[in-house]
């Protein structure tokens, strides 16, 4: 592994309070690496520097670690999870979750199903479904002690894809910033209507990045009519 790779993870990982063993630093490594080789052949991430993808992807996934670490988290879903975040940095910090990888393209599909043999990652079930569709699986819904969808869509939009895969007492962790802080906070109905509350907002800070978590319980089941079909919580979010 390249020194100055090892160092940036290092530094801005220890800003979080966390820490990493020789095996995880390196598996995040070939994480990188396998990044940099696809991202040639397609375009899996925007960003390209060996600092902006420590930082931006791997340090901004493990800060998730931070709103849920009193937690008693087993099975973990994440929708949109794209190149894998926040999910598999996650996995790769504590490999006993048993991790579900949710995501509507194919390309990225194949880059996941590619990534998690180099990592050598087990438990691990790749997805390549809709969060609309998969939402109404059985197998699937009401399944979840968290979900995640750093990304993904709008607040309103993402809600409607990820509170109905949390079991009662689980969580659904909004990942939102300083710019849209105020929208998050305009979903408390449409929270409450899919069977959650927002219990905590915490903020955590790390190289100027500031991100601010929502920790979303699930207090109740969620309406068997949502998610609606494919395509239409884009379309018409469910703002009350
Ligand atoms: C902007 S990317 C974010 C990827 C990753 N979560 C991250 O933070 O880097 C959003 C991803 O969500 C996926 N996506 C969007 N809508 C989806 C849906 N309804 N179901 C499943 N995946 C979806 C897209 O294909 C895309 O890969």
């Amino acid at each position: 592994m390249e020194e100055s790779f090892k160092e940036i993870l290092k530094e801005k990982v220890n800003e979080l309070n966390l820490k990493l063993d020789p095996l995880q630093e390196e598996k995040f490594y070939l994480y990188y690496k396998a990044l940099k080789e696809w991202n040639r052949k397609i375009n899996l991430t925007s960003l390209e520097g060996e600092e902006e993808i420590i930082l931006k992807h791997f340090v901004d996934s493990l800060a998730c670690i931070i709103p849920i670490k009193d937690e008693n988290i087993e099975k973990i879903i994440d929708i949109g999870t794209g190149a894998g975040f926040p999910g598999i940095p996650l996995k790769i910090y504590n490999e006993k979750y048993k991790l579900t990888l949710l995501e509507s393209q194919k390309k990225k599909v194949l880059f996941l199903e590619e990534i998690t043999k180099i990592l050598k990652l087990s438990n691990v079930e790749i997805i390549w479904d809709r969060a609309e569709n998969l939402g109404k699986n059985p197998k699937y819904r009401e399944n979840f002690d968290l979900a995640l969808a750093r990304g993904v869509a709008k607040p309103h939009i993402v809600l409607e894809y990820a509170i109905p895969f949390v079991k009662i007492g689980g969580i659904f962790l909004g990942q939102a910033t300083p710019n849209n802080i105020t929208e998050w906070e305009n979903t408390k109905r449409t929270i409450e209507i899919l069977g959650g509350e927002i219990e905590e907002k915490l903020e955590v800070n790390f190289d100027n990045i500031t991100r601010i978590f929502l920790k979303i319980r699930k207090k109740n089941n969620t309406p068997e009519k949502y998610p609606r079909r494919p395509g239409i919580p884009e379309k018409r979010p469910l703002i009350m």
